[in-house]
């Protein structure tokens, strides 16, 4: 079977075993180097229109957790960045660490934040998500660093769900949320061809990592680490440090959208 966590038998070094896209071209996270990313004028502002209506469910996955988003029309959307043509949200999800010097994915210039949350979008130029996921330039998904600092109000209405979700596998409604509301005053943002940063690991995924962090307190970052990897009935594993280190860059550029 695939199964595949964040241990030391079934973590990022063994992943290849089981998907040997692990050593791919385009893979994620990667370390962005900011003196070596190159601005491009050409990039145009991000444009993200998300409607808290479309927010359905907060899902324990037994990686991460997430929230749903309904994804039958165009009411959530990213536009304009890097990307051709429209894309719909379709979840968000954090990774995180078991301490509060490490956690993200991205790396800035080998800076690791302990927090970082993902909002995946999929090509409306394909059918269905799942069709999207597969192609090459299906996937946008924007990276958000959390940095430790004062509590984050609209964050904790994300956290205070989790106490209904504690073990893998379980989930409850959650709706009239505004993702927008995590997410900084700039949008300025990082840019690079990528992929899935967890198993399938798919090459699909053009990644934005917005420059500036939104904040997060010591006592929110012990709240993450309350949920479980593990089902009820199952010896419990707490969820920390479920993130990929960077992946080698294979001769990618990265661009910037600022000077
Ligand atoms: C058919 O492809 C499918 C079907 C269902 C779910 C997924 N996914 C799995 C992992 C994964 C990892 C993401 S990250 N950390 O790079 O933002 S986003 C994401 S996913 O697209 O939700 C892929
Ligand atoms: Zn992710």
């Amino acid at each position: 079977s695939h199964a595949w966590g964040y241990g030391s038998n079934d973590g990022p070094e063994k992943w290849a075993e089981s998907f040997p896209i692990a050593n791919g071209p385009r893979q994620s996270p990667i370390d962005i180097v900011p003196t070596q990313a190159q601005n491009d004028p050409s990039l145009k502002q991000l444009k993200l229109k998300y409607d808290p209506a479309t927010a359905k469910g907060i899902l324990n996955n037994g990686h991460s957790f997430q929230v749903d988003f309904t994804d039958d029309d165009n009411s959530s959307t990213l536009a304009g960045g890097p990307v051709t043509g429209i894309y719909r949200l379709r979840q968000f999800h954090f990774h995180w660490g078991s301490s509060d010097d490490k956690g993200s994915e991205h790396t800035i210039a080998g800076t690791k934040f302990p927090c970082e949350l993902h909002l995946v979008h999929w090509n409306t130029k394909y059918p269905n998500f799942g069709e999207a996921a597969s192609k090459p330039d299906g996937l946008a998904v924007v990276g958000v660093f959390l940095k430790i600092g004062s509590a984050n109000s609209r964050l904790q209405k994300v956290l205070d769900a989790l106490d209904d979700i504690r073990s893998k596998g379980r989930q409850t409604t959650f709706t009239n949320f505004d993702p927008k509301t995590l997410l900084p005053a700039s949008l300025d943002f990082w840019t690079y061809e990528g992929s899935l940063t967890t198993p399938p690991l798919l090459e699909s995924v053009t990644w934005i990592v917005l420059k500036d962090p939104i904040s997060v307190s010591p006592a929110q970052m012990a709240k993450f680490r309350s949920l479980l990897f593990t089902s009820e009935g199952e010896a419990s594993s707490c969820m920390v440090d479920n993130f990929r280190p960077p992946q080698p860059l294979k001769g990618r550029k990265v661009r910037a959208s600022f000077k």
